[in-house]
């Protein structure tokens, strides 16, 4: 079945050129290929911005098609400690490099797993074979990165991608797949995966298997609830209905089967858009609030009880700001 290859993989630019928006990156990018030179490399950014694409880009056009040969993948949480990477590395560095790029290179993904010994082991490994060899370090997290790896690698920041360069490549795959699609449910992909575009791509091939793309099939395949029900839920809390609220919460947690973090992250995606035109003295004091409970949520505190309290929360202020306005 053609659905077996992933779009993501499928969709993946070949080519610097084809990488969508990440301008500076990519014209940095473009002159280490020019100068057929580049220093060591730190991508950082969250996941599905194109680190990984942007790097297999850099070897594709430094080497051309054949780049396979001079380049290595390693995956920094995959590999047990850095014993293995070096061992790799060494092999790999020992092996010849193409006539026209005097280098070879390694792409060590989730650098930011590496504990900071390991990161000093690499550190040195690095310097070792700096002749032969440039890394890309890529992470999510720049601030688990070392000083001394990070002051001898170049930094690019990847940021997520925009809505309309999202949706744009939607479209695009969706038109080259033959898919049916409303223009809300691409537009909803972007809202609950904020510029992930790995997973924005997945989610439009998910929702592709129940026929036209719908906003009702990207929210089932995402196993969400409708925003309309955590709207719902939200309105309760803001009109002082704090009863009537909990019982929506419950039948979101059991009905629904949503985790704690799930309905965190929509009220304030609820909150972001705004809609319910809430007063903004009392969006902010909930946002402050919403971002304490997903962190002790994440801790591993009681999803109903952190909630509930949230729910509480609102009921309280809603009464003040909303309530009382009316
Ligand atoms: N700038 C972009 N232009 C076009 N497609 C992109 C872009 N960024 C990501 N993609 C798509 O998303 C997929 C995932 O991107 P990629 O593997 O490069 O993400 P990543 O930043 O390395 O993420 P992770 O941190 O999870 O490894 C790619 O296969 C590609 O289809």
């Amino acid at each position: 079945m053609e659905e077996e290859i992933l779009w993501a993989e499928k969709y993946r630019p070949r080519s610097l050129d084809d990488i969508v928006n990440q301008k500076d990156i990519v014209e940095r990018l473009k002159r280490f290929v020019k100068e057929k030179n580049m220093p060591h490399l730190l991508f950082a950014g969250p996941p599905g911005t194109g680190k990984t694409t942007a790097a297999l880009a850099l070897v594709h056009d430094l080497y051309g098609d054949s780049y396979e040969q001079f380049f290595l993948e390693l995956n920094a949480s995959d590999e047990r400690g850095i014993d293995v990477i070096r061992n790799k590395v060494k092999e790999f560095a020992r092996t010849m490099v193409s006539s026209s790029v005097p280098f070879k290179v390694i792409l060590l993904d989730e650098a930011d797993n590496m504990t900071a010994d390991a990161q000093q082991a690499l550190r040195r490994t690095m310097e070792l074979y700096t002749e032969s060899t440039r890394f890309i370090l890529a992470c999510n997290y720049l601030s688990k990165i070392i000083d001394p790896i990070q002051s001898r690698t170049a930094l690019f920041r990847f940021y997520p991608l925009k809505k309309e360069d999202v949706v744009s490549r939607l479209e695009y795959i969706a038109k080259e797949e033959k898919v049916e699609y409303d223009e809300k449910a691409l537009e909803t992909i972007y809202d609950v995966t904020m510029g992930d575009m790995r997973k924005a791509i997945n989610t439009l091939q998910a929702a592709s298997a129940y026929g036209k793309v719908t906003v009702e099939t990207v929210f089932k395949v995402l196993g969400l609830a409708q925003p309309k029900e955590v709207r719902d839920m939200l309105k309760l809390a803001l009109s002082g209905k704090f009863m009537e609220a909990r019982e929506k919460l419950r039948s979101l947690l059991v009905t629904y089967g949503l985790s704690g973090e799930d309905i965190v992250k929509q009220l304030h995606r609820e909150l972001t858009s705004n809609e319910l035109q809430i007063p903004e003295e009392l969006r902010v004091l909930l946002m402050d609030y919403i971002g304490e409970v997903e962190f002790r949520i994440i801790e591993g505190a009681d999803d109903e009880i952190q909630l509930s309290a949230l729910l509480a929360k609102i009921a309280i202020y809603g009464n003040k700001y909303v309530g009382s306005s009316k």
